[in-house]
């Protein structure tokens, strides 16, 4: 209880000091003296220990960097279906970089897959594993390429934009989330705009970049990891036996070399500054089922088994003989609950 104890003396004088001390005793004045003494004491106590502080506001740096690493372990154990390469991969390098306190460099991931597949989710998992308020945190800023950046004309001024939105966000709290979506819409060269802030300097015009998480999503190199995903099937092999280094190294060759993968030729790939290529698998027709059940009961529905069946029966599979994989992921399940359930 040490962390009480000077708010705590000084807010309890506070309310003692009038039957303490005889009223003829007390001045106006110094009761009024006293009164603001003790309540700067409070407040100078309350704001001098961080931890109660940010439990009701919402800090830089916000969760205990171990206790976030296990929420994410646990979030994307219970949560995240089917990709076990994704489950692997996310949590060693965040949790690795969370837990290191003397990183060269920020963290960059690379999300690759099928439309569907998790890579939002994920990136909301890994948010909320670092601040409460997840997506919505002041710390956590979202780029779509499509809506911040629709112009190929204006890529000059949002290179510009781009720059000191994250030097701006990176000065107020180190420990900061860029989440970049749609990558493979995103106008070529714009990314490189920010190869400064991904590289391994320890200060840039006097802040240090190497607490700063970014994430990028793209549907780029999809097809790569279908086809590897397709070789295990048609030999016999489990999707499980499939390992990181199956797929990518191919993953970042063919987005570096895809011209529509707003990586094409990325000095951020050339120079290795991404740290992990993460491969998403497309999402199996049990898969679907699971991302149906969950949908069912996260609205309070008794799970029907012959409408969950229906509804992921529904769905549309590829290649076209052998029909395994979902072509939309686990993405319209909602709608499509909609339908046969009367909510
Ligand atoms: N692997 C998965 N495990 C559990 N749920 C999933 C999975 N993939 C997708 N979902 C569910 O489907 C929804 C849509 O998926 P999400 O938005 O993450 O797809 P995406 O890969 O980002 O797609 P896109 O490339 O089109 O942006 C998620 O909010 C989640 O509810």
């Amino acid at each position: 209880m040490k962390l009480w104890r000077g708010p705590l003396r000084a807010a309890l004088a506070l309310v003692l000091l009038p039957f303490l001390t005889p009223a003829s005793a007390v001045e106006p004045i110094s009761l009024g003296l006293a009164i603001a003494g003790a309540a700067a004491s409070a407040l100078t106590g309350f704001i001098s220990y961080p931890r109660l502080y940010c439990y009701f506001r919402e800090c830089c740096l916000q969760k205990h960097d171990r206790r976030a690493a296990a929420a994410l372990q646990e979030d994307l154990d219970k949560k995240l279906f089917g990709q076990h390469l994704v489950s692997r991969v996310i949590v060693k390098a965040v949790k690795g970089f969370l837990n290191n306190s003397n990183a060269k460099k920020p963290l960059a991931l690379s999300l690759h897959g099928w439309t569907g597949t998790g890579k939002n989710f994920v990136s909301k998992i890994v948010a909320e594993s670092i601040y409460k308020r997840g997506l919505q945190s002041k710390y956590v800023h979202q780029f779509v390429a499509t809506l911040h950046f629709p112009h190929a004309h204006s890529i000059n001024l949002y290179k510009d934009q781009l720059q000191s939105w994250i030097r701006g966000n990176v000065s107020i709290c180190p420990r900061s989330l860029f989440i970049f979506d749609e990558m493979d819409k995103m106008h070529a060269g714009l990314i490189d705009s920010i190869k400064p802030f991904l590289d391994y300097y320890e200060f840039l015009d006097g802040v240090s970049y190497q607490q700063a998480i970014f994430i990028f999503l793209s549907n780029a190199g999809a097809e790569k990891i279908t086809e590897v995903a397709l070789d295990f099937w048609r030999n016999g092999r489990t999707r499980e036996d499939i390992q990181l280094s199956d797929i990518q190294n191919a993953l970042s060759v063919s987005v570096f070399n895809n011209k529509n993968s707003g990586f094409w030729h990325s000095t951020l790939i050339d120079r290795n500054l991404i740290d992990y290529f993460v491969p998403f698998l497309p999402l199996e027709y049990k898969h679907v089922k699971m991302c149906i059940r969950v949908e069912i009961k996260s609205r309070g529905y008794a799970v029907d088994e012959d409408i969950l069946t229906r509804i992921a029966d529904e769905m549309t599979y590829f290649p076209r003989e052998e029909r395994i994989y979902s072509d939309k992921g686990c993405k319209t399940v909602d709608a499509k609950l909609d339908y046969y359930y009367d909510f």
